[in-house]
């Protein structure tokens, strides 16, 4: 939380400005009930008007200083707290997308989503309120006590009982409260989870008739959240008439033991309004002050949350003096020894990874579900990290040089194609913000779109719903390949990209990607033994180990897991090929 300090350092220009002005708001506040008592005691008691609407006057002019001051510290609290919200908010966004699957496993994404909103907006509100009264409070509590004891030190243990009174209720609600903080953040956790599963699984929901069941299920969240936010706001309505209550009952003792004094001529009438006010202004301050130490355990579990954000070590990095890749760079990838298991993940789930995928060449990766090949890409994608061994690219550890510049080197293609809402143009060009229509022509020609982009009516403007619903998921990943081709990058991956084509689709794109992508090199996870076939290399996984090496012609031979592949899917026909 402390880290979090360093996010006001743009602001300590308000902050000063709104501290000045709140001393110049106290001390108006506190010189009210002098000019009150001297009215009385002066004016009033002796039928002096002149005196009366003078003082008056002045009282006017001090409460409209006061006024002015109070509302500039509203305007400079807010600037400061709404600038610091705006600020983590870019904090925490940018550490996000720094984050690797790691880390987003460890948070969740909806609790990342109730941080980077909910969280900071707590934050914001708690500050405005932290600035207006850390000041203030202390300083007309202080000033209070000064002035009152000043002007009658034997009634000074009517206000003692009252902050005794006022401290035990303080203490009663947070003993109460506090705990209940943490648990509404994660109950707001659980609710934006349970929304977004529903949102995002909405046509599953239909097809399987679970309606009910889901509806259950935001029920509870959402009544969980409701009951303990009521809880809370119950506790806290009820603070207030207390306090009211406190402060009338020492108005009436203040009334009833002033009046003795009055009437023994030990004090002025004015002199006892005055106190009652002063009196109010000291219970006021100590009501401003637990209303602080309530806000800020909340304000503190909301800045601890975007504090953890902010100070997780992201487990991938770069390094801290990254090699460049060479001028005359050579897309030739090595798998030497590699091992893998996933983080939190008891056993590895790829095993002693030996492999080079030749400069040019197209090296394809099957295997049953699960035996490993996406990992493969990630790793070498830099996702994650290898576990044992290392994955070296031109010749170079992939861990010695920045990510950015080896992701720069690849363009890939996700197992689950990705559209950005926007339009065809705007997600082709995303690799390439200044790549050329003709450039964009091409890639789709390659990734066989430019029949379906030509049959839109607004061709390359057609608009692209988020998460590129409103194309089928054949077309989504002919232009998440030809988004990738864009880059024109030196070496390629596809993670079972063909998967939503049809087979002529598949074979058309296989024959384009071979005669435009001649000098790059190209690893191809696949699950159809004929996308892959025509490979210069195939590796063959099975449980996370390479258990097949070679042509499609020499795995016939030699692989049993292959040949199972291959007979299940082949016909004859095409096994004799
Ligand atoms: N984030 C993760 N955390 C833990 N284990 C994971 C994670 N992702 C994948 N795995 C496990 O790693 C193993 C390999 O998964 P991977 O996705 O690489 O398989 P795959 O061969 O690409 O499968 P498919 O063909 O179904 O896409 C699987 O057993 C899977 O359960």
């Amino acid at each position: 939380m402390v880290n979090l300090v360093k996010y006001l350092r743009s602001y300590y220009g308000f902050i000063l400005g709104a501290v000045a002005l709140l001393f110049l708001q106290a001390n108006c506040d506190l010189a009210l009930p002098d000019y009150m008592s001297d009215i009385v005691n002066t004016g009033v008691m002796t039928g002096n008007t002149n005196y009366i609407l003078k003082t008056g006057a002045i009282m006017l002019l001090i409460t409209l200083l006061g006024t002015a001051a109070s509302v500039m510290v509203g305007y400079f609290a807010a600037r400061t707290a709404a600038g610091v919200a705006r600020d983590l908010r870019s904090g925490v966004f940018k550490k996000v997308e720094q984050f690797t699957h790691a880390e987003f496993d460890h948070f969740s994404t909806a609790s990342l989503i109730t941080r980077t909103t909910n969280d900071i907006t707590q934050l914001q509100t708690v500050l405005v309120m932290m600035i207006r009264l850390v000041f203030y409070a202390p300083i007309l509590g202080v000033g209070g006590v000064i002035k009152a004891i000043s002007s009658s030190s034997s009634m000074s243990w009517i206000i003692g009982i009252a902050v005794l009174c006022l401290i035990g209720v303080v203490v009663i609600l947070f003993i109460v409260v506090i705990p209940k903080f943490k648990l509404i953040q994660s109950l707001i956790d659980r609710l934006n989870l349970v929304a977004r599963e529903n949102i995002e699984g909405m046509l599953v929901i239909r097809a399987f008739n679970t309606q009910k069941f889901e509806g259950a299920r935001f029920d509870k969240a959402n009544r969980d959240l409701l009951e303990t936010n009521l809880f809370v706001n119950r506790a806290m309505a009820l603070m207030m008439p207390v306090m009211m209550l406190i402060m009338n009952l020492v108005t009436v003792i203040i009334v009833w033991v002033g009046a003795k004094h009055v009437s023994a001529l030990q004090m002025g009438i004015g002199d006892m309004m005055a106190y009652m006010q002063y009196a109010m202004q000291i219970i006021m301050a100590f009501l401003m002050m637990s209303m602080m130490f309530i806000m800020f355990p909340r304000a503190a579990v909301a800045a601890d949350r975007i504090a953890e954000v902010l100070e997780k070590e992201e487990s991938i990095t770069d390094p801290e003096e990254p090699v460049p890749f060479r001028e005359d760079f050579q897309p030739t990838i090595e798998f030497r020894n590699v091992g893998f298991a996933y983080p939190g993940g008891e056993d590895a789930v790829l095993h002693n990874i030996n492999f080079v995928a030749p400069t040019g060449q197209t090296t394809a990766i099957i295997g049953s579900t699960g035996s490993g090949k996406s990992t493969l890409l990630n790793l070498l994608m830099r996702f994650y990290d290898v576990t044992a061994g290392e994955i070296l690219v031109d010749g170079q550890d992939i861990r010695t040089v920045t990510r950015r510049s080896l992701r720069e080197k690849i363009g890939y293609i996700p197992q689950k194609s990705t559209l950005f809402s926007g339009s065809i143009r705007s997600n082709l060009s995303y690799g390439d913000k200044k790549a050329t229509q003709e450039t964009l022509a091409k890639a789709a020609e390659i990734a066989q779109a430019t029949e379906f982009i030509a049959a839109k009516e607004e061709g390359y403007d057609s608009v692209i719903a988020q998460g590129g619903t409103n194309v089928s998921g054949g077309q989504r990943q002919r232009l998440s390949i030809a988004r990738a081709l864009v880059k024109n990058a030196p070496i390629y991956l596809f993670d079972d990209s063909f998967s939503a084509l049809d087979l002529k689709t598949d074979q058309n794109l296989r024959a384009a990607l071979q005669r435009e992508t001649g000098t790059s090199t190209i690893l191809l996870v696949a699950q159809r033994v004929s996308t892959i076939m025509n490979a210069e290399q195939i590796i063959v996984l099975d449980n996370g180990r390479i258990v097949g090496k070679g042509t499609h012609n020499e795995l016939l031979q030699t692989c049993e897991v292959y040949q199972e592949i291959a007979y299940s899917q082949l016909s004859e026909e095409e096994l004799a090929r």
